[in-house]
């Protein structure tokens, strides 16, 4: 009997104490597991220059997820100092923020701090370290200097480059005059300067309203948004969650864009090949690298050329060229748009309007407000909300700091930009700022660097600036474009933030009619 009652007694002891350890253990171990994250993100953190504290794993994306993502980068260099650190997830990215530091760590040092950051979702999308913006060391050299070569003989700041922009601009001005109001001026402009890109690269352009451009542009725009996404950077921690159902939808899609662009950019090599094989052969990206691959071939030294580096290369300059240029012609007809007054009051401008022919890169000169305009447009849509990533090539010190190899690090142009301490009210549009007292000589700031900076920076300025002048005075001097309805300025954040799609009116200025003939 007394057996029964203690036994009785014992178990519900034991069940409780059971009870009790593994709800204690269950409680410590989370905790115990958060304790170890924050010392090594302290420890980790004890060499990067300062920054605000990260949550474990989750880093600081929470006030950069759901504040205004802009203004918080401010508050923090305002809190932080002109190098700080921001835990993207579990991963720190250190943000170079001032002209002078700038210089410090990406000019004078720049063979330490120019690589580019590598992860496992733009390793698939390249299908290993090819094209140019993904790669370093020799094959990065080899690579870009061949570019900017081929570039050059393709055009790219000679008469052939202007006669192309200017060909399609024409191209555009027609088909917007034609199209019904109100009008989105997005896939126009796209097939624009998508077709720039593409006589370059392959010597084919598509025509206005064409539905293979529509769903390139598409795909593009699709893609700026998709790499963005909170899941992204899942992935990139984490590559094995890519295979799990359910979580792995935008990797799926993403493989699918990469799958059709892949395609595209194929089909353009294979029809190079042909042709190439046959004896045809044009000025453009694409014979001149397969006629530098045959060379290469012969004398037994191919280096880092190869089909799959040429498809690549070709993946790079079509997004790198379409993307950017776009999104800033896209803000530049809305903030045009919605400053009638900027037009009526341009002096150089109004000189334009009854003239014959069109305007070309030898007026840039005698036009100093249209480039101040122009510098404005950059300057407030300040298309890269994070620059394109780069990462030190070894362990470093610089500026007390210490950076283990492969540390994420960004000149961070887009602080710079919007910088109150060097721009006088920095989302007021006012292109008066690049213009001297005077009024009529463009002045020169040098902490205007939207092209960026260092051994990194664009490979395209020259072709981008070109198309920015040339597309944009010539539709405005033919074109009047006024707001549909009510403009917003609010920014979509993707790879670059676009103005949020918008509709206008068009009707041809008057006295101009084909005052834009290339005769
Ligand atoms: C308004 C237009 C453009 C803007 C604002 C722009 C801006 C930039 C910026 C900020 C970078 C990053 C530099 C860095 O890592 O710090 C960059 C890189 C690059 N851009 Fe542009 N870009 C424009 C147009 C173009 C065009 C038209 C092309 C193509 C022909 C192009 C090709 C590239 C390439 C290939 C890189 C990577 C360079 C490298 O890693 O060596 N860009 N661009």
């Amino acid at each position: 009997m007394s057996s029964i009652t203690s036994s009785s007694l014992i178990f519900p002891a034991l069940t409780i104490l059971l009870l009790f350890r593994n709800a204690l253990i269950n409680l410590l171990t989370p905790v115990f597991i958060l304790i170890l994250l924050t010392l090594h993100s302290l420890w980790y953190r004890r060499h990067l220059p300062p920054g605000p504290p990260p949550i474990p794993l989750i880093g600081n994306m929470i006030p950069l997820a759901f504040g205004h993502f802009e203004d918080q980068l401010h508050r923090w260099r305002d809190t932080y100092g002109e190098t700080f650190t921001v835990f993207i997830g579990p991963i720190p990215l250190v943000m170079v923020c001032s002209l002078s530091q700038m210089r410090k760590y990406f000019v004078d040092r720049a063979d330490l701090f120019s690589n580019r950051w590598k992860n496992y979702v733009t390793d698939t999308f390249m299908g290993g370290h090819y094209g140019v913006v993904q790669v370093d060391g020799d094959k990065w050299r080899e690579q870009r200097r061949f570019s900017l070569h081929v570039l050059r003989n393709c055009g790219v700041g000679r008469p052939e480059m202007e006669e192309n922009i200017l060909m399609q601009t024409n191209e555009l001005i027609s088909f917007l005059e034609s199209s019904h109001d109100p009008l989105s001026l997005s896939t126009p402009i796209a097939v624009c300067v998508g077709n720039v890109i593409n006589k370059i690269l392959f010597g084919k352009t598509f025509p206005q309203g064409s539905e293979e451009m529509r769903e390139l542009h598409h795909l593009l725009d699709t893609q700026s948004s998709l790499v963005v996404h909170p899941l992204m950077g899942l992935y990139i921690a984490l590559p094995w969650t890519t295979h799990i159902p359910l979580i792995n939808g935008p990797w799926k899609k993403l493989l699918r864009q990469r799958d059709t662009f892949w395609r595209f950019l194929g089909d353009q090599v294979e029809d190079h090949k042909r042709r190439f094989v046959d004896g045809g052969y044009e000025d453009n990206f694409t014979f001149s690298y397969l006629e530098e691959m045959r060379r290469r071939e012969e004398d037994g030294e191919m280096g880092s050329f190869s089909e799959w580096q040429l498809r690549m290369l070709l993946l790079d300059l079509f997004f790198a060229g379409m993307e950017t240029t776009v999104t800033t012609l896209k803000w530049a007809f809305l903030l045009m748009a919605a400053h009638p007054e900027e037009l009526d009051s341009f002096p150089s401008h109004r000189r334009e309007e009854g003239r014959e022919g069109c305007i070309t890169l030898r007026d840039r000169k005698n036009l100093p407000y249209t480039n101040a305009t122009i510098c404005e447009i950059q300057r407030i849509a300040n298309i890269l909300p994070i620059n394109l990533l780069r990462s030190t090539s070894s362990d470093v010190e610089e500026g007390g700091f210490f950076y283990r190899e492969g540390t994420m690090i960004i000149p961070q142009i887009s602080i710079l930009l919007s910088d109150p301490r060097i721009w006088n009210d920095p989302k007021q549009f006012n292109p008066s700022r690049f213009l001297e007292k005077d009024g009529v000589t463009l002045k020169r700031i040098p902490e205007f660097i939207p092209f960026s900076i260092g051994k990194r920076q664009c490979l395209g300025e020259s072709l981008a600036r070109a198309e920015l002048f040339i597309i944009f005075t010539n539709v405005l001097k033919n074109l009047r474009i006024e707001a549909h309805s009510g403009l917003s300025r609010n920014r979509s954040l993707g790879l670059t933030v676009s103005p949020q799609s918008y509709k206008v009116s068009i009707t041809r200025r008057k006295n101009d009619s084909n005052s834009n003939s290339l005769s």
